[in-house]
């Protein structure tokens, strides 16, 4: 299985945000889904990977060839990008945009966009400027699944789209993955999204990846606990990722799933948690020890 992304030692200082020492591979053939709170760095990875934005220390290989600076045309047209954020001309029509970017893509397929832009109505001769923020992403979803690109890459994709067309999207890049070859990189908020289609999940936080782990097997790893206050004294809250309480009793993660069974099996209540929870109790539980 080879990594069509890898990320070696990526350093990127901010005034006030650092992504440190990011090591990351993203495997081919897969859906991987890039999670995290508002300003955990997303955004910033996947520009780096882009070549939007460089790092200050470390590598990025894509498809095995190391992309830094040169960020050579030939990986670029591998990859296609789609993000909320505009990178096309506003004042130009969908019809003199796609003109204008189809000719810098040799394996450009004019029937595959056609069949899009008719599969999500996108009126050709309406202004860029002029698109909800749900209809960019459809053109550049559009103009990405016409290039033939090996990697799509995209930041936010369904934060726009209402939820029938977001189901739709979800499918069509289930669909588009069929084809081993192909690899989708996605960031979301949405944790369902991930649940539907995600392969792998990669969870950053305050600049660090937490994880990067196949999603079939974090309700291997991780444990929700519930029970009461009694059982939490100083040395069995450290175990905990992150722990809420309420009047009555605790619910906390534990991400040794074994350990915690075998403690709290008779005791309180053991569930497997959702993708939602471990994200929650992670955030909390590393806010709690600033
Ligand atoms: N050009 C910049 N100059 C200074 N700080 C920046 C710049 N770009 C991003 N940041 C900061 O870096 C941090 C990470 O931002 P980023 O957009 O990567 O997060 P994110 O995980 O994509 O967040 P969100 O989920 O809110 O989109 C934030 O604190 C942001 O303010």
């Amino acid at each position: 299985m080879s990594d069509v992304i890898q990320l070696d030692h990526l350093t990127k200082s901010y005034d006030r945000f650092e992504l440190r020492d990011i090591s990351l591979t993203i495997k081919e053939g897969f859906i991987t889904g890039l999670i995290g709170p508002n300003g955990a760095g997303k955004t910033t990875l996947i520009k780096m990977m882009m070549g939007m934005v460089y790092p200050d220390q470390g590598s990025i290989s894509m498809f095995g060839q190391n992309n830094q600076l040169s960020q050579a045309a030939a990986i670029k047209e591998r990859i296609g990008y789609v993000s909320d954020e505009s990178i096309y001309y506003e004042h130009l029509t969908v019809k003199q945009m796609r003109a204008i970017i189809a000719p810098f893509y040799p394996r450009w397929d004019q029937d595959t966009y056609m069949k899009f832009q008719e599969l999500f109505k996108l009126p050709p001769g309406k202004k860029i400027k002029e698109l909800s923020k749900g209809m960019k992403i459809k053109f550049s979803l559009a103009i990405a699944l016409s290039h033939g690109a090996d990697l799509l890459i995209m930041d936010e994709p369904t934060s726009g789209l209402d939820p029938v067309f977001r189901r739709e999207m979800l499918e069509l890049l289930s669909e588009h993955i069929q084809d081993e070859k192909k690899s989708i990189l996605f960031s979301t908020h949405n944790t369902t999204d991930l649940d539907r289609i995600a392969d792998y999940i990669v969870f950053i936080n305050d600049g660090k990846i937490i994880f990067n782990e196949m999603k079939e097997s974090l309700g291997e790893q991780y444990l929700l606990i519930k029970g009461g206050k009694e059982l939490l004294d100083r040395d069995v809250r450290r175990w905990f990722v992150g722990i809420r309480e309420n009047g009555l009793g605790f619910e906390g993660l534990i991400s040794n799933r074994a350990e915690g069974e075998r403690y709290f099996k008779d005791t309180a209540i053991c569930e497997t948690p959702t993708l939602e929870e471990i994200m929650y109790y992670t955030v909390k539980g590393s806010e709690a020890h600033v």
